[in-house]
């Protein structure tokens, strides 16, 4: 498989803390993939240093087999990166930032051909402040496909979208995929790393974690399952944390969620405890492992493989 961005033990440091700890970590042709972390976990800071954005203190970065450091400016002509929307002029025309951005590269496209691509023929003469949420990421993504780029970088496509225009977004990204283009996502939502990835790094404290298919490291887990019932105030938290295969418990007012790695043992050590204490398991659900799952497990136990 052909990498078409390389990292190689880049790092970035803000005073005293590295940001991007000493990063290795190949980004294949054709792929999309995410970038996920918490808050402050470095991921807009790798993400801008191989868009050429920032630079690292240390390490090799290169893009389409060019180095950052020498190539800056052949490398923006060949990558796409998602503008927030925030930033597009709100008093122009559609149709006028188009031919602004257009204006920024030697090779553009065919404008006709992106706004076809994403459906906004008929917005071309609306003003930008005047377009939902949804329009306007639309319209950043038509902008950053203006120099029909190899590599689209998305930070945070979907973020503030309600989930009708996030579910169009993912379509967008799909089909930029199907285009063959290389998408690098960053996103705060599991179920968008799930969905669109077909491989995710997990980034903590500015180290990579994990990176594998959101298939493999959800079975890094083990087949954890979530055994969920309600909170009838009856339970012991110590003696449920006692029973076989229960790796941790979430406690809500409402309800209950064990965290099991072997859930047969656990449903009958469960049901006989229940017994035993005199109280009744009810409106019992079991839930797979999902990203989710992964994330709060990697991120809040420093597990990973990476
Ligand atoms: N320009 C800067 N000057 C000083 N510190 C910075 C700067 N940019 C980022 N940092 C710090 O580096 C760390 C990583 O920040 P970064 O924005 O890359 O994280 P992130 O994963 O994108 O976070 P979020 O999900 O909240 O956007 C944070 O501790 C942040 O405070």
């Amino acid at each position: 498989m052909k990498a078409v961005i390389q990292l190689d033990k880049v790092r970035k440091q803000y005073g005293s803390r590295a940001a991007v700890d000493d990063i290795t970590m190949d980004i294949h042709e054709g792929e999309i993939f995410g970038i996920v972390g918490p808050n402050g976990a470095g991921k807009t800071t790798l993400i801008e240093i191989i868009e050429g954005l920032r630079t690292a203190d240390s390490g090799v970065a290169t893009v389409l087999g060019m180095d950052i450091r020498k190539h800056a400016e052949e490398i923006k002509q060949r990558i796409g990166v998602l503008l927030q929307s925030s930033s597009i002029p709100e008093k122009a025309k559609v149709k006028e930032v188009f031919q602004l951005f257009a204006s920024f590269y030697k090779k553009p496209v065919d404008l006709q051909k992106v706004t076809r691509f994403l459906g906004l023929e008929d917005k071309q003469n609306e003003y930008i402040k005047s377009l939902s949420g949804g329009w306007k990421q639309r319209v950043s993504l038509a902008l950053t496909l203006i120099n029909d780029p190899a590599i689209v970088f998305l930070d945070e496509p979907s973020m503030g979208l309600d989930p009708n225009a996030r579910n169009e977004m993912w379509q967008m990204i799909l089909s930029l995929k199907q285009e063959g283009r290389t998408i690098v996502v960053t996103t705060h939502y599991m179920e968008e790393a799930e969905t669109l990835c077909d491989r995710v790094a997990l980034i903590d404290k500015g180290r990579l974690i994990a990176l594998d298919t959101p298939k493999k490291l959800i079975s890094l887990l083990g087949g954890t399952r979530r055994i969920g019932f309600k909170n009838t105030g009856h339970a012991d938290q110590e003696a449920l944390s006692k029973l076989s295969g229960v790796t941790q418990i979430e406690w809500k007012p409402d309800w209950i969620k064990l965290h099991s790695n072997d859930k047969d043992q656990t449903l009958k050590q469960l049901f006989h405890l229940a017994e035993q204490e005199n109280w009744l398991v009810s409106e019992l659900t079991l839930e797979n492992t999902s990203m989710n799952d992964v994330f709060s497990e990697m991120t809040m136990h420093g597990k990973g493989n990476g």
